[in-house]
């Protein structure tokens, strides 16, 4: 049982693409455990110290589709004393108005029902008009967006594992 469990949901494989990337950086299956959640219970998510929610924003300001159908649950699930960290492709370019708003309603859900989030980014290199994932001016997580950046996304990644590396204290 690793101690770092990363939940994703994906239309179109670019969030499962950028989570396996994620746990090779981060070393491998022994230290991170993906979950589609297309086909995990909820409750698993009690049984990591430490998770990694990923969700693209999909038609205009909404969550994908899976996440959508679990939000829900998500109110039985006790979040506290747990580290949480979120990331998400989107497409500031085609989305300006609601780039990553998916990031940030279940970090808002999450957060009350108790986690805690790290992996603050700043929201420098990116164009776009609104986002529900900007706090105090930084986003809520690792913002990506494959669709008009995809040359930073290596990096991005590099750069913020190491981030949670220190933050998770792992
Ligand atoms: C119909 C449609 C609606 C979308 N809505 C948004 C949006 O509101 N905000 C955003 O940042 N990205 C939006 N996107 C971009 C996707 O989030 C982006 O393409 C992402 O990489 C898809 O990830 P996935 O392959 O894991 O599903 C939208 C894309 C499509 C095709």
């Amino acid at each position: 049982m690793t101690k770092i469990g990363l939940f994703f949901g994906t239309q179109t494989g670019n969030t499962e693409t950028i989570a396996e990337t994620m746990q090779r950086v981060f070393g491998g299956e022994d230290i991170v455990t993906l979950h589609n959640i297309a086909d995990t219970e909820v409750a698993e998510l009690e049984s990591y110290e430490y998770l990694i929610v990923g969700c693209p924003t999909w038609n205009i300001g909404e969550l994908q589709a899976d996440w959508q159908g679990l939000y829900d649950e998500l109110d039985g699930i006790d979040f506290s004393g747990k580290k949480v960290a979120y990331f998400g492709p989107g497409d500031q370019i085609g989305y300006t108005d609601n780039f990553q708003d998916a990031m940030g309603i279940l970090e808002e859900k999450i957060s009350q029902l108790g986690g805690t989030t790290v992996g603050y980014w700043s929201t420098d290199g990116y164009d776009f008009n609104e986002s529900k994932a900007v706090k105090n001016g930084k986003f809520v997580g690792l913002a990506l967006d494959e669709d008009n950046q995809s040359e930073l996304t290596d990096e991005r990644i590099n750069t913020w594992v190491a981030q949670l590396k220190r933050e998770f204290g792992v």
